[in-house]
């Protein structure tokens, strides 16, 4: 399977009716990722969280191989809640597959094998009780190229929520759309098509059509590396005012969008070994090894 066949096949949140929550529970934190009637606890592993940076995602011991090829190696992580974590470095270092495995998108190509554990507030994302398609709910993915359906602005976002089965509401979709920064774009015709959307707001769109279901977190896979100057700059405010919300995991090329929108870096380098994980200041103004500074001063990849 192509990476183009995975891009489609997630951009299609491909949930099925049956298996999602009931949408009775009352708080994100509550809210199960198995698709029985008990969320899955794995009790194997303990869950940290510091008081200053809450974490909502724990990777521990992660690696994956794609058949002979090792393409992330004992990677540990601690993601921080509502805050803006990117993955930098060259290309075919592990960021698309290490964010893959953040929602078990792996889990659509065939020769990925992946070892370790993912901790979602805890639960293991990659337990046997876990449903790929309720966890998708919670942790939802923006790709690389805008990728709406060939539907009206106001159906592309209603999407997630009918596939579901749940009420879609004027005041929903007005509301996903607003913190999507588009609505005062696309008010005056949220029935006409998607496709005629510019690139930037059809990205944008996407992220609406993401957070219309309220997911705690959002992976973004280099959101803006289709786009113009000014689009790619609409797109980087608006993942700093969704960190309010959300939690933001973005992979991106490009160093300087990395510095400027994210509080937390992790630079990955070639064989998907992660060198160091830190505040993105200290990453780009004291990086710890040798390796990072020269990587970010160009000398390398
Ligand atoms: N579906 C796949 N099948 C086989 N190998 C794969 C697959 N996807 C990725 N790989 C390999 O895994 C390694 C990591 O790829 P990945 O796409 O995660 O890197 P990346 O850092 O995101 O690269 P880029 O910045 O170029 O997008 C690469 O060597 C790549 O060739």
């Amino acid at each position: 399977m192509s990476r183009n066949d995975i891009d489609d096949a997630t951009a299609q949140p491909a949930h099925n009716g049956g298996q999602v929550d009931d949408g009775t529970l009352s708080s994100a934190e509550s809210r199960p990722i198995s698709g029985g009637e008990e969320p899955l606890f794995d009790t194997n592993v303990s869950y940290r969280e510091s008081e200053e940076t809450p974490s909502v995602l724990e990777v521990r011991d992660l690696n994956v191989h794609y058949g002979d090829e090792q393409a992330l190696q004992d990677v540990e992580m601690a993601i921080p809640r509502h805050q803006v974590t990117a993955m930098i470095g060259p290309s075919g270092c592990g960021k698309s597959t290490f964010l893959r495995c953040l929602n078990r998108m792996n889990d659509l190509v065939e020769a990925a094998r992946i070892e370790g554990n993912v901790l979602l507030e805890g639960t293991n994302l990659y337990g046997d009780d876990v449903d790929p398609v309720v966890l998708r709910r919670r942790i939802g993915m923006v790709f690389q190229h805008p990728n709406p359906f060939p539907k009206s602005i106001y159906d592309n976002v209603a999407f997630g929520l009918r596939v579901q089965n749940e009420a879609v509401t004027d005041e929903i979709i007005e509301r996903a759309l607003k913190r999507a920064a588009l609505w005062d774009e696309v008010k005056h015709k949220l029935h006409h098509s998607a496709l005629d959307l510019s690139g930037g707001q059809q990205q944008r769109l996407c992220i609406a059509r993401a957070i219309a279901v309220d997911p705690d977190i959002v992976l973004m896979d280099e959101p803006a590396s289709a786009l113009d100057p000014v689009a790619t700059s609409k797109i980087e405010d608006l993942i700093e005012d969704l960190a309010e919300e959300y939690t933001v995991v973005i992979v991106t090329h490009n160093m300087q969008q990395a510095a400027r929108i994210s509080d937390k870096t992790a630079v990955f380098l070639t064989g998907g070994e992660l060198v160091e994980f830190d505040d993105t200041n200290e990453i780009f103004e004291n990086p710890a090894h040798q390796r990072v500074e020269d990587y970010i001063t160009g000398k390398f990849g």
